[in-house]
């Protein structure tokens, strides 16, 4: 069985894309699956490298000080193949209604998607202000912030939908009504 929708998610860092897919999880439960595109980069960067998975793919210190390396490998990897880390999150993937992938980056993610699952397929963006997401823990780094895997989708303008998660948002049962409102009318 393919899964009959897929979410795809993007937003900026501490936008809340993790805190948003999580709750979504919840009250969908075992129907969808959480899908991230940088799991299959962050296990084939902690085989290489000798490090801990489970903490790189935690939301701690340590993610932060691998991500700069991480990203440059992942774009000299996507240079060769736009979808080779799409495909391995699919791969990966449990036999599931929903998929929902929650860290989409780039035009040529989407692309992938679209290509591959068609009309499956709804795009959601997360908004946060600069300063909501600064109480959150975000600090601009330079290398990270700055390039495509943070900023080739901020002109992207063919949303399905776009949730406002920074100051004067909706409360969390209002912003997920409207994302499960995208997935009925499919
Ligand atoms: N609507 C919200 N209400 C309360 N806390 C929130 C909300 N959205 C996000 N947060 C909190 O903000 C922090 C950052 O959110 P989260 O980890 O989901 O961001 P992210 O977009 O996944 O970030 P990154 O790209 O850095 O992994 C978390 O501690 C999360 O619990």
């Amino acid at each position: 069985m393919s899964p009959k929708v897929i979410l795809l998610f993007s937003g900026k860092r501490k936008s809340g894309k993790d805190f948003l897919t999580d709750h979504l999880q919840e009250l969908l439960k075992d129907r969808c699956e959480i899908l991230k595109i940088s799991q299959p980069i962050k296990s084939h960067w902690a085989r290489e490298n000798n490090l801990n998975l489970n903490e790189l793919l935690s939301d701690n210190e340590y993610k932060e000080q691998y991500r700069l390396d991480m990203i440059k490998w992942s774009e000299a990897m996507r240079d060769k193949d736009y979808g080779c880390f799409c495909k391995q999150a699919c791969l990966n993937a449990a036999d599931k209604p929903i998929w929902i992938v929650s860290d989409i980056r780039r035009k040529t993610d989407i692309q992938w998607f679209k290509e591959t699952y068609k009309d499956i397929i709804k795009t959601i963006r997360i908004c946060a202000d600069d300063d909501t997401r600064r109480a959150r823990g975000y600090q601009f780094k330079s290398g990270v912030d700055d390039v495509a895997s943070e900023c080739d989708l901020d002109d992207y303008t063919e949303w399905d939908l776009v949730i406002n998660n920074g100051e004067g948002r909706q409360p969390l049962k209002e912003q997920l009504s409207s994302i499960i409102s995208l997935i009925s009318l499919s």
